[in-house]
């Protein structure tokens, strides 16, 4: 089966289109006004219109008052909430009693094995665990640095969990960090950028056609 590729960070529609385009499942948008990725609701909600129906829409955010979530939910109305803090299973399930149709994702920070422990918090709760590179310490936000992490550490997880793989993806690098966790998605921001905040259409092209090599490749064998 091929492995499901998430383009996060967008924010114009050409862009959009581009990931559209070049097959991605699923399409990023960040609310988190320290990120340089950072949209508006209106802005938000005209990329999720454009995108309904050909890719999982999924708002990110980062420790949301739920007056926050409220506001996105109401005019943005993504497919999912990725939850990219510190959010406990509490929020979560506060979420899910208010707002159940919406799928809800969410980060674990990693820098080592034990970090793997969150697992058994979350899943039960969750649509959807996505593995991210820690953030540097004092980094002004949990995500989009760029950095990758040891993925030995997710070699010996069940594939049938179904998790997303992220931090530092490139197209130079995808394939092989598919090959090694067999992660069953990847979700890339900064390794399909220009600069940040500036997604490059070359790349975005680049990084799925590097995912579905790997998908041939199975097929090969
Ligand atoms: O991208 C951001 O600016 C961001 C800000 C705050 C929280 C999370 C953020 N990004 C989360 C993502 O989903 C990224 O795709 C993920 O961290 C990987 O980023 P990168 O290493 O830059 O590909």
């Amino acid at each position: 089966m091929s492995t499901e590729v998430k383009i996060c960070g967008l924010s114009t529609i050409e862009t959009l289109d581009a990931a559209l385009d070049a097959g991605a499942d699923h399409v990023g948008f960040v609310f988190f006004d320290k990120s340089p990725r950072n949209i508006g609701l209106e802005q938000g909600a005209a990329l999720v219109r454009h995108a309904r129906g050909s890719a999982t829409t999924v708002a990110l955010v980062v420790d949301p008052s739920s007056e926050r979530l409220d506001e996105i939910m109401s005019v943005v109305k993504p497919d999912a909430i990725q939850f990219h803090g510190s959010e406990s299973p509490a929020v979560l399930n506060f979420f899910h009693a208010r707002w159940g149709e919406a799928e809800i994702w969410k980060a674990i920070p990693v820098s080592s094995t034990e970090d793997l422990g969150a697992l058994a918090v979350y899943l039960s709760i969750t649509n959807r665990i996505l593995f991210d590179a820690r953030p540097p310490k004092g980094a002004e936000r949990p995500g989009g640095h760029g950095q990758v992490f040891d993925w030995s550490i997710l070699r010996d997880l069940d594939p049938e969990l179904g998790f997303m793989l992220s931090g530092g993806l490139t197209p130079d690098n995808v394939a092989d960090a598919i090959r090694l966790t067999h992660a069953s998605a990847v979700d890339v921001s900064s390794g399909v950028e220009s600069a940040p905040g500036i997604k490059d259409i070359g790349k975005i092209r680049a990084f799925i056609q590097a995912v579905r090599t790997v998908a041939r490749e199975k097929v090969k064998l």
